[in-house]
């Protein structure tokens, strides 16, 4: 297992690119099964999330082909109905399979994704839409069986406690474009991933009214055709190195992800004192000034994307003043603060708030990435910690970022990525 290994105090220039979306990316593999015909899936990102996906479609009897250069080939010929406990539970986003294999197929047997450790992540939202078309629902032994033979269109309304849901969203939609009849979607998520995957979905035939909307209709058809799909840039991974430049103070240049995209972040950021301009697919933040603090809420798209609140939570703890960062997505996501707080950061948790008093410096300390944001959030506090910042289990961080330790350093950060054995002995925490 792999250790990095930050020296902070360097000011990063340069340019810094992101990659195709994570989370467009997996429910659009996950619609590849609604069509015998091939598809091709360009701007894919190389992240272990995206392999496993592309492992779990050929457990159900795609052809997946990785050309090379972010291209992959998906052909799903024959598909099988079933995604085991052994797949499902290594990576949550496989649940997307419950729409496309009953869109492809009528049926499926997937097994309930677990929660976890950003919170419990239910799935009651999905189940209620596709009875909503008239599938027949059962949960046994740990797995969802769907019978969908005899679904037809109907109306559903996606909201729940904590607003819309993103894969519950992507799921009924895969579900419904084979679905005889007319659905409508009220509450459905307006996320871009979701704009991305209807995209791919109309390429494919489907008929969609309301893209981008709460309100989406699905005309069902018979079938489904191949695609020649170029997914999104990744906003989140954007999001993460338009902060690490505030962090650091660095004048930087960003490829990626559009400020219609990005909008809550952009307008937190000037609020914050951060200069940023957008032009022609690229992003320069001007970040030596002063910094102010702000406050923030989470909220669904295109409110603040909860994904970019851990790396916010770096950025305010080294801004003077106290900011108050408020979870509306998932109340418990502040896995971080533990180990922001072990490098010297004044957090304190309020319910589903954290309130950050801005310190003057962190210091470089061995701290443990516990899931994918947070992990993020710990390399920036790296990037301005005194001293050597050890972070261990950095799997989480490849489910998401491709190869940041290298495209850090590409802009003068000192990132490395080590054998866990290179870590000396008295800082190794358990694993
Ligand atoms: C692969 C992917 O795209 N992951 C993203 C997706 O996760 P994901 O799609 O799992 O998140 P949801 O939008 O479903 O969850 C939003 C909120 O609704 C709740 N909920 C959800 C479904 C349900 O049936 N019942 C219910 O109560 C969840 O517990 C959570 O509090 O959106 C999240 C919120 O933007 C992001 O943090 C994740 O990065
Ligand atoms: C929570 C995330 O991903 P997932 O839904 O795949 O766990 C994320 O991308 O921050």
């Amino acid at each position: 297992m792999d250790v990095i290994r930050i020296k902070g105090g360097r000011p990063l220039k340069g340019r810094i690119t992101a990659g195709g979306a994570k989370n467009s990316v997996l429910p659009i593999f996950a619609a590849c099964l609604l069509t015998e015909e091939e598809c091709i899936i360009r701007n894919v990102p190389d992240l272990s999330d995206v392999r496993y996906m592309g492992r779990i479609l050929e457990h159900v009897g795609a052809s997946v082909v990785e050309e090379g250069d972010g291209v992959w080939r998906i052909r799903a010929q024959e598909v099988r109905s079933e995604a085991p406990y052994e797949l499902v539970r290594k990576m949550r986003a496989s649940i997307c399979l419950l729409g496309s294999l009953v869109g492809r197929l009528g049926e499926a047997k997937v097994s309930m994704p677990g929660g976890c450790v950003i919170g419990p992540r239910p799935i009651d939202l999905h189940l209620k839409g596709l009875r909503k078309l008239s599938c027949k629902v059962d949960v046994e032994a740990g797995y969802l069986q769907v019978d969908g033979s005899n679904r037809r269109g109907g109306g559903v309304f996606l909201g729940g406690r904590y607003g819309s849901t993103v894969t519950g969203t992507a799921n009924l939609l895969m579900a419904a474009v084979t679905t005889p009849g007319t659905t409508r979607i009220e509450c459905a998520a307006c996320e871009p991933e979701i704009v991305d995957l209807c995209a791919v979905l109309g390429k494919m035939g489907a008929q969609i009214e309301g893209v981008g909307s709460p309100t989406l209709i699905v005309h069902g058809i018979d079938a489904l055709r191949g695609v020649d799909h170029t997914v999104i840039d990744d906003r989140i991974e954007t999001g993460t190195y338009l902060i690490a430049a505030a962090l650091t103070g660095s004048d930087l240049e960003v490829k990626g992800a559009p400020p219609s995209m990005l909008g809550a972040l952009h307008d937190k950021m000037e609020e914050a004192g951060v200069d940023l301009i957008y032009r022609e697919g690229l992003w320069t933040v001007h970040a030596s000034g002063p910094r102010i603090p702000v406050d923030l809420i989470t909220l669904p798209h295109p409110g603040f994307p909860t994904d970019l609140q851990a790396q916010m939570c770096t950025l305010m703890a080294v801004t003077p003043g106290i900011s108050v960062l408020t979870e509306r997505i998932y109340p418990n996501r502040f896995m971080h603060v533990s180990e922001l707080q072990r490098m010297g950061a004044d957090l304190a948790i309020e319910g589903a708030s954290c309130i950050v008093k801005g310190v003057k410096k962190l210091s470089g300390a061995p701290v443990m990435a516990s899931d994918l944001r947070a992990s993020a959030a710990l390399v920036l506090a790296g990037l301005v910690a005194d001293g050597d910042t050890w972070i261990q289990r950095v799997y989480h961080l490849d489910r998401g970022y491709q190869r940041m330790d290298e495209k850090l350093r590409d802009v003068g950060a000192s990132v490395e990525r080590l054998p866990a054995a290179e870590m000396p002995k008295h800082l190794l925490g358990e694993d």
